[in-house]
């Protein structure tokens, strides 16, 4: 059981450069500038951003698989860039690009991977949870994306790591393989084990944070929980409930909303209430109705989404800045 009187990972005011990049003149350049954030046991803490935000290189630098410029990473009470090695079998790492040898059939490997830990999970349970004997025929190379994903998910798992960080799990599986690693992903949960997952897809996000970090251009922007990270939005912009319905026509003149709440009759007899839309707009679209005697006909309710939270903060920007 890990320890729980520290966080599983902490990172404070990271700064991180690459290089020498032969293009600017073998100049350094500055792909992290400010990130912090804390991941506790027990929860999902996703990192999410553009492609180039910075989330696999905060990654390495709180695996301490690279040395950083500035700020304090902890890694189960640890720094990891000087720790000693017994660090590394405490962390489960399921890297982008799988990271596993090319030659290796996936049961044998797994097997090998299982006899360097002292506690291993059981293989064959992991094996027959992601569906691997499937394919065990097959050496690495060979595999499909999805198929790699779910070895390269097994690996980081096989040595019952404490902390896990998932780089993208659900890139390339297919919608069932999908369900398998999610709820795979809840019962490491559940089990207390702290998870670090990074991804740009908003439903995983979505489906399985408790709390998410949006990183741009090497940046913390925001933090929060999912319904938070929703609230935020809408107390910043207008606009971020809609409510559509289908009514007689040119009663939109008749209503009169909250400051901010309008209602729009954008083709004849189609309705949109729009605005930063509270549950007593709700009321008042309801009293509307009834004072007029209509019954409105297909009507629905959008509030912002994740994906609607991260436009507004991700500028798209990539992080680097010449040093
Ligand atoms: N060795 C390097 N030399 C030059 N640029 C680098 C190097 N390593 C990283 N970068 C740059 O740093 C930025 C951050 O890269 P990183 O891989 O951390 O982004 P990411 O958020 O994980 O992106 P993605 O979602 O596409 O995987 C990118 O602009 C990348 O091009």
């Amino acid at each position: 059981m890990p320890d729980r009187s520290t966080s599983a990972l902490v990172i404070d005011h990271l700064v991180k450069d690459v290089g020498p990049v032969p293009a600017l003149e073998g100049r350094m350049l500055r792909v992290i500038h400010d990130v912090s954030l804390r991941a506790e046991f027990g929860q999902v803490t996703v990192l999410l951003g553009t492609n180039g935000a910075g989330k696999t290189t905060t990654l390495g630098c709180a695996q301490g698989l690279t040395a950083r410029q500035g700020g304090r990473v902890e890694l189960l009470g640890t720094d990891p860039h000087d720790a000693h090695p017994q660090l590394r079998a405490r962390v489960g790492v399921m890297l982008q690009d799988g990271g596993l040898p090319p030659s290796w059939r996936p049961i044998p490997l797994l097997r090998h991977l299982a006899r360097l830990y002292a506690h291993p999970a059981p293989v064959d349970e992991l094996v027959d949870r992601l569906g691997i004997d499937a394919f065990d025929r097959t050496s690495i190379r060979r595999l499909s994306g999805g198929q790699k994903q779910r070895v390269a998910l097994a690996a980081a798992l096989v040595g019952r790591p404490e902390v896990v960080f998932l780089d993208e799990p659900s890139a390339g599986l297919d919608p069932q393989s999908r369900t398998v690693v999610f709820d795979l992903i809840d019962e490491l949960r559940r089990e207390g084990i702290g998870i670090v997952l990074t991804t740009h897809l908003l439903d995983d996000a979505q489906r399985l944070a408790d709390y998410v970090y949006i990183i741009d251009a090497g940046r913390s922007v925001a933090e929060g929980t999912v319904p938070q990270l929703l609230q935020d939005h809408s107390a910043r912009s207008s606009g971020s409930g809609r409510i559509r319905f289908e009514a007689p026509r040119g009663l939109a003149g008749t209503f009169t909303g909250r400051a901010g709440v309008t209602l729009a009759e954008v083709s004849p007899g189609s309705y949109v209430l729009d605005g930063p839309l509270q549950p007593t707009d709700l009321a008042a679209l309801g009293a509307w109705f009834a004072t007029r005697d209509v019954m409105p006909a297909g009507l629905t309710l959008s509030t912002a989404t994740l994906e609607d939270v991260f436009l507004d903060l991700a500028s798209g920007a990539t992080a680097g800045t010449r040093r």
